[in-house]
């Protein structure tokens, strides 16, 4: 069990934690980052055009990635990772070879809690991760591990230590990750509400993940991060973090890991255009409706005990389940086992990853 404490000062991390932008902007955002940012090595994936020259402030340690690079590191394999859209990040996460991840949007940026003080987002990450999770019994009193706080009368002690947390889904102030229907009829709703809470997802219970402020540890659970086909040439959008959680939650469920969700926010400030978003979106919609108890009801055999061997289950299950749905499911299946393949032929089980001809360009 990783250590943690409700007292100590939270561990930096800062040589076993990657932080991963998808960007087709510029990332002057880092200017606001910077005091909590810098310590850490960026690894950053430019989507959209390649020939573009994406400025990096200076003082960043940072390597970039961009659609060329994307192609000569995987080569064929490449075609699982999408173009033209943010799910383009997950490429981040196999060339990383940190046991930590963090992923955030280059329009978020440091929010503010109640009392007026900057939130330091990635520290409130670590801690999640470095603290267990309680999916199998709720506690009412939320975190049981934070500070002036425990389990509740009633909690089982054979329940108490807990399990190793996977996920950590952090929260948005100001623009909230609305889909694009709720955006066209409340386009002023702005998120002012800050909950002081951080809750473990019950195991069986599915959420709407959301790639904009989120991180894991991606010993426990990379293989399973795959942000699905979306963007250029596919039939949907915005659901590549959605499909990301679905499978990540299942595959948690079955290996005894925990998801938590609530504290960090961050400041997202910039609303995407909700009739580029609805047309994105329309797909996944209705399509949700069947893919949501296909989730809820897929089960992995006992004999799936690492998370490369459960994801490529679910993506037989997939195949047969949802290719009826639309043959787009098929497309998927075969991408998420081109991902296990890329991943594992990156990161050779047990090993140090493979520097397979480095990125375009680094700050080194
Ligand atoms: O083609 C693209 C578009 C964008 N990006 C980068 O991805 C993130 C998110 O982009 P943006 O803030 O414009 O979009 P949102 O609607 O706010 O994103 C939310 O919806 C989810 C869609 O999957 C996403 O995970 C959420 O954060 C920015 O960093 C863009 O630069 C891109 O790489 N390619
Ligand atoms: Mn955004």
């Amino acid at each position: 069990m990783a250590e943690y404490s409700k007292v100590a000062p939270t561990p930096l991390l800062k040589d076993e934690l990657d932080i991963v932008i998808p960007t087709i902007r510029n990332l002057d955002f880092l200017e606001m980052w910077r005091p909590f940012f810098q310590q850490y090595h960026l690894i950053i994936v430019q989507d959209g055009d390649p020939s573009k020259v994406i400025k990096v402030p200076e003082g960043f340690d940072y390597e970039l990635y961009n659609r060329n690079d994307i192609n000569r590191i995987l080569g064929p394999k490449a075609a699982c990772i999408s173009f033209k859209d943010s799910a383009c990040r997950c490429f981040g996460y196999m060339v990383s070879k940190k046991k930590y991840i963090f992923t955030i949007d280059d329009d978020c940026f440091v929010a503010k809690d109640p009392t007026g003080k900057e939130i330091n987002a990635l520290e409130q990450h670590i801690k999640n991760l470095l603290c267990p999770s309680t999916p199998f019994f709720f506690n009412t009193l939320y975190d049981p591990y934070r500070e002036g706080a425990d389990f509740v009368r009633g909690y089982p002690f054979s329940l108490r230590e807990g399990v190793p947390t996977a996920v950590s889904h952090g929260l948005w102030l100001n623009i909230p990750d609305y889909d694009a229907p709720t955006q066209l009829v409340k386009p002023l709703e702005r998120n002012t509400r800050f909950v002081d809470a951080v809750l473990t997802i019950p195991k069986g219970t599915l959420f709407p993940m959301c790639g904009m402020n989120l991180a894991f540890n991606r010993e426990l659970i990379g293989p399973a991060m795959y942000f699905g086909l979306m963007g250029d040439g596919q039939p949907i959008g915005r659901y590549d973090d959605m499909w990301a959680g679905w499978c990540m939650k299942v595959i948690c469920d079955h290996l005894g890991l925990g998801v938590k969700t609530g504290l960090p926010y961050i400041w997202h400030s910039k609303a995407s255009n909700p009739f580029v978003n609805l047309k994105k979106e329309y797909k996944g919609i209705y399509w949700q409706e069947e893919l949501i108890p296909f989730f809820q009801s897929a089960t992995l055999p006992k004999d799936c005990t690492t998370v490369q061997a459960c994801y490529l289950e679910l993506s037989k299950q997939v195949k047969a389940k949802l290719g009826k749905v639309d043959d787009y499911f098929n497309k998927l299946a075969d991408a998420m086992v081109t991902w296990i393949e890329a991943w594992d032929e990156l990161n050779p089980a047990g090993g140090k990853a493979v520097e397979l001809n480095g990125p375009a360009k680094s700050s080194k």
